[in-house]
């Protein structure tokens, strides 16, 4: 596709430790547009938080070992050039953290690490005359741009009085302000794509509709693309444009959000669908039986496979992805089939 923002094709690695190699990611495949808003979503452990920082570049390197695969950032493949995903992480992608008072640091005051984020990624950094962007000094004209910056965006975030609280200390603000600030940090640099980690699971419920509401208001009004890793599927609905399930590590369905709800086609995704209360609130919370596979150990394949009842000896290889529609696309030897019209035979 040749209007990607994101392209991330193949993503094979995991973790070795004491007891063996932990494949995590297994041939991940995704892609994202420019200004579009999607929801990463599974069960806790199946490999979200994992792909956000494999596409920042964060994951310990130590014990990372990589199977292959790309990372690609309007073009430029981040794996195979840290030079360049230093240049991109911070700058042309920034992160909203799931605990917003763990990523502030308690003893600066909320002004301090703003001022700090501004100098090494502010958009206006590379403004420097005859200087390189690392030695460029932190002008007064600069400052004083980025200052206008910071009011204009804390305001947007809807934070009152942002003079005040760039003189206060995290915590003396509340949890919903806090994510108003993460939010703004992550707008600062003028990012192409924000990946948001559970942005809203350590806020109460109330809080969290307006958080969600305001980061896809400011996407949609900044043209940012975001990544939403959540298991909170009602989030998703809300407000992404499209949705990618992963389960095990593997990615396994991808489509835009009203037909990955009418018609999901994995059986993992329908399974996954089908365990949530229904609207009224009633309905049996199913789950899904059996268990996600040991990453230690994964069956080959389709790692859905020894869950699904569908599943048949051809599941022991992966299938490629097929098209289900515009934008929709399914890894799925024997997928659900598509619902008939309510007009086919009338
Ligand atoms: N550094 C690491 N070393 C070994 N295993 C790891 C490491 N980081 C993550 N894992 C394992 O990778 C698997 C996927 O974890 P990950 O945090 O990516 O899942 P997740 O979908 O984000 O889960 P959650 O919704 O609970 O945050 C887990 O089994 C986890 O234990």
């Amino acid at each position: 596709m040749t209007d990607a923002l994101l392209t991330i094709s193949d993503l094979s690695l995991g973790f070795r430790g004491e007891a063996g190699f932990a494949h995590i990611l297994d041939g991940v495949n995704l892609t994202m547009r420019p200004g579009e808003i999607m929801g990463l979503v599974g069960e806790s452990g199946c490999g979200k938080t994992t792909l956000a920082r494999a596409i920042l570049g964060v994951l310990p390197r130590a014990a990372l070992e990589l199977r292959g695969g790309a990372i690609g950032f309007r073009g430029t493949n981040m794996l195979a050039d840290d030079g360049a995903q230093a240049a991109i992480r911070g700058r042309r992608i920034t992160f909203i953290p799931q605990d917003p008072f763990s990523s502030l640091n308690p003893v600066f005051t909320i002004g301090e690490q703003i001022d700090d984020l501004m100098k090494w990624k502010s958009p206006r950094r590379g403004e420097g005359g005859r200087w390189p962007a690392l030695l460029a000094p932190y002008g007064r004209s600069r400052r004083a741009a980025d200052r206008a910056a910071v009011i204009e965006t804390l305001e947007a975030v809807q934070l009152p009085q942002p003079e005040r609280l760039l003189r206060k200390y995290p915590h003396e603000v509340s949890g919903g302000q806090r994510q108003r600030l993460m939010i703004a940090m992550a707008l600062l640099p003028e990012p192409d794509l924000i990946i948001a980690d559970e942005p809203t699971t350590a806020l109460d419920v109330t809080i969290q509709a307006q958080i969600l509401g305001l980061l896809r208001r400011l996407a949609s009004e900044r043209g940012v693309a975001v990544m939403l890793t959540t298991h909170d599927l009602g989030s998703a609905w809300e407000i992404c444009d499209a949705v990618t399930v992963m389960y095990a590590g593997q990615d396994v369905e991808a489509a835009p959000v009203a037909e990955f709800f009418t018609a999901p086609a994995h059986p993992y995704t329908n399974k996954l669908l089908a365990s949530l209360p229904d609207a009224e609130g009633g309905g049996a919370m199913t789950g899904i039986p059996g268990e996600v596979p040991d990453f230690l150990a994964p069956p080959p394949g389709c790692r859905f496979a020894p869950r699904c009842e569908r599943a048949s000896a051809a599941c022991a290889t992966r299938p490629p992805q097929a098209a289900r529609g515009a934008g929709h696309l399914v890894r799925c030897v024997h997928p659900v089939a598509a619902p008939v019209p309510a007009e086919a035979g009338a």
